[in-house]
């Protein structure tokens, strides 16, 4: 597999990497955006992945969330792919922002066409961190991950089904009962078809119901998120979590809507809760 580097940007004394690759999951082209801290320069550091929602691309955290700084303080080196293969197109793929192009969902799709590339879920947990060990600098012991909106419900979905892998995890503003709001239905009939059954692997509410997550997870939300009652609904997650007595972190801040001024505002907080995990 060839590396390509397409820009490098010093950053609080580390270094903005953004690369492209042919992937064997999607089986096209994949971009993904790093963040490595001064302190990889000298030794492994932990990594921590983000992904991102709806319409966004390999850029956008990495532009617009702020996470740098901290990085670079707490050492710890950020990862964050694109939201769906680009370059296989299928027709329809760009008829709406919240299915196709750029609204991948973090799933392994089992209906054509989408099957042939859409695999974001084995991207993001196998041929991602694949490619990350072999940049040199990571603790591949030392893996967190967190994302937002559909991204958030990636990363509960990821770590829930790899709680080896995935050491700790947050979210902002997740879709975190997918089976249950319009955004998650249509992806999911889309991508994994009508058997409801095939959804609950990647419905976080159903994996945390169905098992007892060992780590603290961090949500924050915005109460004036305009997708807060229809698509979010973060009342369901937090009623699994309780039936699962895990331990969840739910923070409701009043006056913030979905977007990065809201994740930006909040996301000291976030890195800090990973490095509580992951730096050890
Ligand atoms: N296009 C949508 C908004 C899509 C949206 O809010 N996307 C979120 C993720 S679900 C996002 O992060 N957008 C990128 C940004 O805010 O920079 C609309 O018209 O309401």
């Amino acid at each position: 597999m060839t590396l390509n580097l397409i820009s490098e940007h010093a950053s609080y004394g580390g270094w903005v990497r953004f690369y492209s690759h042919e992937s064997r999951e999607c089986r096209s082209e994949m971009r993904f955006s790093v963040y490595l801290p001064p302190r990889a320069e000298k030794e492994k550091v932990p990594v921590l992945y983000y992904l991102a929602g709806l319409t966004c691309t390999e850029e956008t955290f990495i532009m617009k969330a702020g996470a740098q700084r901290v990085a670079a303080e707490l050492g710890m080196m950020l990862v964050a792919p694109d939201t769906s293969p680009r370059k296989a197109r299928f027709p329809g793929d760009d008829a709406s922002w919240d299915f196709g192009v750029a609204a991948g969902f973090y799933v392994d799709a089992t209906q054509e066409p989408w099957s042939q590339n859409y695999r974001m879920y084995s991207y993001v947990t196998r041929e991602l961190p694949e490619i990350v060990q072999s940049l040199g600098p990571a603790r591949m012991d030392r893996q967190g991950i967190f994302g937002h909106s559909m991204g958030g419900h990636g990363a509960l979905v990821c770590a829930f089904r790899n709680p080896q892998q995935f050491l700790s995890v947050s979210a902002f503003a997740p879709i975190s009962s997918p089976s249950q709001v319009p955004w998650g239905i249509k992806a999911f009939s889309g991508y994994l078809g009508e058997d409801r059954n095939a959804w609950k692997q990647y419905d976080a509410s159903e994996l945390i119901r169905a098992q007892r997550y060992a780590r603290p997870i961090l949500i924050d939300q915005g109460s004036r998120d305009k997708f807060l009652e229809e698509q979010l609904k973060p009342d369901l997650f937090a009623d699994a979590v309780r039936e699962s007595g895990s331990e969840l972190h739910f923070r409701m801040h009043p006056g913030y809507d979905h977007g990065y001024y809201f994740i930006a505002t909040f996301m000291e907080d976030h890195l800090r809760h990973h490095g509580r995990q992951l730096l050890t």
